[in-house]
């Protein structure tokens, strides 16, 4: 339905997004992961046609959306990181300033209004100036300007950056929703894998502008199919044994984690015993240690040698 063909945009002799194919499936909830500056905001920017290609083009069902911008712009919501709304109107004036953008008019402009504030639990807040808004509620109704119109696709640029974890909660219902009820197509960018994996079937993990691994869910794990993870929780940090762990070769990685140590082990290998004996010789305090299969931080991780907030 959707695909991009070589899309590439370069900013001062850098290329923000290098060669980059990607494709959408109707109804399909896909996700666009990497770290910041990957190029992800870049790259849904062209889709939506908001800023031009330095090369390739974007199809929507066959059809150049350079030679035809207009197209998608009527079935395309698209969910900026910033948040764009006026902070001296009320939540209801501000979507109803947005559904007459999208062409909306009368009593269809009232009744997507109400829907659209109902489908994110808002209905009660409506009347209150946005100023007045928690974060997380600013950005619900950010999302709520991209639906008023019914778009069948959905782009989100990372919409649960810095809020709070009910409002968080709310916003990956309300897609699961869309997705799943109403067959909307969506296509989710974020650094926040947990996201990713509860959302999305298919994934794109980009960096440094180029997509470097695509696939469903366990295609992607099932690059680290030999391995495993150890999660080693401590009572603080032992930089002089992170460095014994990272000398040690049956180790293939050593992470520092908020809560200590992750360590990326084959499949298999007994070396729980070892990392208690290392723990001991630090002085260090091992209050958990659970084997964790393979997430997609850890398939990140692998590819580029980086975590993805970093
Ligand atoms: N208008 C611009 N002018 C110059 N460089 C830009 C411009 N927009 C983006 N870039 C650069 O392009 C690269 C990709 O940025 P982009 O915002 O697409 O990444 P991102 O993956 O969305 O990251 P973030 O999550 O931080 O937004 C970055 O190095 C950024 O500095």
């Amino acid at each position: 339905m959707l695909e991009t063909e070589e899309l590439r945009k370069v900013y001062k002799g850098t290329a923000a997004v290098d060669s980059v194919n990607l494709f959408l499936e109707k109804g399909e909830s896909v996700g666009l992961l990497g770290p910041n500056g990957a190029g992800k905001s870049t790259t849904i920017s062209m889709i939506a046609s908001l800023i031009a290609p330095s090369a390739g083009d974007v199809r929507l069902n066959g059809k150049s959306v350079l030679k035809h911008p207009n197209e998608i712009r009527k079935v395309l919501g698209i969910v900026p990181q910033e948040i764009a709304l006026y902070p001296e109107l009320t939540a209801y004036e501000n979507l109803k300033f947005f559904g007459r953008i999208y062409g909306l008019k009368g009593e269809a402009l009232s009744r997507r209004v109400q829907e659209v504030l109902e489908l994110l639990g808002l209905e009660d807040r409506q009347k209150d100036l946005v100023k007045t808004y928690s974060g997380g509620m600013k950005r619900r109704i950010n999302i709520g300007a991209a639906l008023l119109h019914e778009p069948e696709i959905l782009i989100m640029d990372e919409p649960t950056v810095g809020i709070d974890p009910q409002s968080r909660s709310y916003i990956l219902d309300t897609v699961r929703k869309l997705n799943e009820e109403k067959g909307m197509t969506v296509l989710y960018t974020s650094h926040y894998m947990e996201e990713v994996e509860r959302l999305c079937d298919r994934v794109y993990i980009m960096d440094h502008g180029k997509v470097i691994a695509s696939g469903t869910k366990d295609e992607l794990k099932s690059i680290l199919s030999g391995e495993e993870a150890i999660l080693v929780e401590m009572d603080r940090d032992y930089p002089e044994l992170v460095k014994e762990l990272d000398a040690d070769e049956a180790i293939l990685q050593t992470i520092e984690t908020d809560k200590g140590l992750k360590l990326i082990v084959p499949k298999g290998s007994r070396l729980l015993g070892k990392i208690f004996q290392a723990a001991e010789r630090h002085g260090a305090q091992i209050s958990n240690i659970t084997v964790q299969v393979p997430t997609l931080e850890d398939v990140f991780l692998h590819l580029t040698g980086r975590k993805l907030r970093d």
